[in-house]
């Protein structure tokens, strides 16, 4: 399910995205292995000096931030002035995220911050989305909801938990289809109709709204501003 590239790209993407952050502000603290390194950069400069506080938007990240010191807040006292997050896919500005099952808090956090910077590796682009959108659906949604995404023209499959029998349960205790649309020539839309099923908690598309992609290749860092 998700891609990867290598560990030198993702910390080049994570650490450039880290080393924009000023003093004094709120950081959006995203979810998954490439937004890790920017975690733990903010870390290092916050060891060095550097006044931030942080939103996690996940266990994981939450987790992460408290081992390295990291200060941390919530929604209900400050709105973030950036957020740096990871993807699954990314083209232009939308992505598809939630393959770590964050991408209900994530889209919470990355949506209240001024700007979203996303950090990825070049197996992470595409010209046009085509990664299975994750679905989280409350328990009791599994069956109707599944049955809406195939009349959408999707294909769901009830994620597996790789490490315990049955499915993966999320940190709001719910469960992820993963559908898989084939190429998805109009996420706007397929975002609306999949938020307007009743029993949806959150999907992963994420549209329109990153403001820099930071990807990291073997030549260094290429920042794309939107
Ligand atoms: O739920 C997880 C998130 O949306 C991650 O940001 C996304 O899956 C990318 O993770 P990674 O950087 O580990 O590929």
């Amino acid at each position: 399910m998700k891609r990867g590239g290598t560990d030198e790209q993702k910390r080049a993407a994570g650490e450039s995205a880290a080393d924009t952050v000023s003093d004094g502000i709120v950081v959006g603290l995203g979810t998954g292995s490439t937004t890790a390194y920017a975690i733990r950069e903010l870390g290092r400069r916050v060891d060095a000096g550097l006044d931030i506080e942080g939103i996690p938007t996940s266990y994981q990240s939450r987790q992460l931030a408290r081992e390295i010191g990291i200060p941390l807040t919530t929604l209900d006292d400050a709105r973030p002035e950036v957020a740096i997050d990871g993807a699954d896919q990314v083209a232009g500005g939308t992505l598809i995220k939630g393959g770590g099952a964050a991408h209900a808090r994530e889209k919470l956090v990355d949506a209240a911050a001024d700007r979203l910077l996303v950090v990825v590796d070049p197996t992470k682009e595409a010209d046009v989305l085509d990664h299975p959108v994750p679905v989280e659906v409350l328990p009791d949604a599994r069956r109707t909801v599944a049955d809406a995404v195939a009349d959408l023209g999707g294909d769901p499959q009830l994620r597996a938990a790789e490490r315990k029998d049955g499915p993966v349960v999320t940190d709001n205790g719910n469960l992820v289809l993963d559908c898989d649309f084939g190429e998805i020539g109009d996420p706007a839309t397929l975002a609306s109709d999949l938020s307007a099923l009743p029993g949806v908690l959150e999907h992963g598309l994420f549209v329109d709204l990153a403001d820099e992609i930071h990807c990291g290749t073997a030549d260094g860092v290429r920042v794309t501003r939107l």
